[in-house]
């Protein structure tokens, strides 16, 4: 029996939207086309594996990792996502990368990706967990599915990665090197509490970590992004994608090539003294705004929140 003269709560599916919807982020043209400020052999002979790379973010870090000369192997769930990063690079760049279709919840799965990529290129020197995401809903309302697939995802499938990735690297007696992409999570993120909580595990887990796996030379540090466009948002709808940028004192989105550059930055010597840390690229979002990817409640009226 249901207390109704309550309405069941929106919930926002992506399919929802999709129908005429822009397409957004950067596409396959722009990517290829981007300037990199990195000199062009910045990473030859270094193999990066980024999870996720079938679309957004985990692509351009794709095409600007093989760019700079790295040997580049990429995962996800969906093989047709995954082809079109392989053909982006061969068509852009002339190069072959490894794809490895993925479920990095599944522990697996990712300790055959992890030998894969060992098997293919004798090793592994940077691990990008970018793969991830959620859904936007107010906390209350979250089904006990949704609750466990977005920890699954963002916490336990980014433990499983690291995991494998350090027992390789502390067998091998070779140096190792993490970046996980989370989100900028200072403030909390309503509406997205079950990926707040999973990233303030990994963003802890990482500082952990990077003190534990120092002693094998393995770095670990997260990227903390605000609001970057990328066909990720397509979980959200338009209506509050029209507001995002607000949540900024810049009044803007950020692309996936400032987050791909970022993780470049990272993957080469010059970060040889960087370990534990968390670096945010969200316009200044973390001292101004927060967002409501599902609509801010009345409660809040116009109190600064975009
Ligand atoms: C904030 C602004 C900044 C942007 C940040 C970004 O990260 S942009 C990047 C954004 N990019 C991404 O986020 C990309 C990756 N994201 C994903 O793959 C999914 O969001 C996932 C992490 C939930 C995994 O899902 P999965 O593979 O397990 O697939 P599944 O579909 O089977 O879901 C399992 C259960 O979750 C629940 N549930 C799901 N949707 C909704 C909803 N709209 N409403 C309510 N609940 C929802 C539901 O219980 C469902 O089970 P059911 O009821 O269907 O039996
Ligand atoms: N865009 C933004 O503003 C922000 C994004 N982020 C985070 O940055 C990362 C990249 O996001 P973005 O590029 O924007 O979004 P996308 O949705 O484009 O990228 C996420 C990728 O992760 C893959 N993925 C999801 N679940 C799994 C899984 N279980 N196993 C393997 N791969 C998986 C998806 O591919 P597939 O479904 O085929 O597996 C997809 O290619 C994500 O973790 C996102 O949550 C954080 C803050 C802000």
């Amino acid at each position: 029996m249901s207390n109704s003269n309550v309405p069941p709560p929106k919930i926002f599916k992506p399919e929802d939207g999709d129908p005429g919807r822009p397409k957004r982020g950067m596409d396959e043209d722009a990517i290829k086309t981007q300037p990199t400020i990195f000199r062009e052999d910045l990473l030859e002979g270094k193999t990066v594996l980024i999870s996720g790379a079938g679309s957004g973010m985990g692509k351009a870090t794709a095409y600007l990792a093989a760019k700079l000369g790295a040997n580049v192997a990429i995962c996800g769930r969906t093989m047709e996502k995954l082809d079109s990063t392989v053909e982006m690079i061969r068509d852009g760049l002339g190069k072959e990368i490894l794809s490895v279709q993925t479920n990095i919840r599944s522990p697996e799965e990712v300790e055959d990706l992890i030998g894969t990529v060992h098997d293919h290129f004798g090793g592994l020197d940077t691990l990008v967990n970018n793969a991830g995401g959620q859904f936007p809903q107010d906390a209350i309302d979250f089904s006990r599915k949704g609750w466990l697939a977005v920890i699954d995802t963002n916490l336990n499938g980014t433990w499983w990665m690291m995991q494998e990735a350090a027992k390789r690297w502390r067998a091998d007696g070779k140096p190792g090197n993490i970046v996980n992409i989370v989100a900028n999570i200072e403030r909390g993120m309503p509406q997205a509490a079950h990926t707040c909580a999973a990233r303030a595990g990994v963003i802890y887990l990482s500082k952990t970590l990077a003190t534990e796996w120092a002693q094998w030379d393995v770095r670990v540090n997260c990227i903390g992004p605000g609001v970057i466009e990328t066909e990720g948002f397509r979980m959200y709808p338009e209506e509050a994608l029209k507001r995002f940028h607000k949540a900024n004192p810049m009044k803007m989105r950020g692309n996936a090539w400032d987050v791909a550059e970022m993780i470049a930055y990272l993957a080469s010597p010059a970060a040889r003294f960087i370990n534990g840390d968390l670096i945010i690229i969200d316009g200044g979002q973390a001292q101004w705004g927060v967002i409501w990817p599902a609509g801010m409640p009345d409660y809040f009226n116009e109190s600064g929140a975009a």
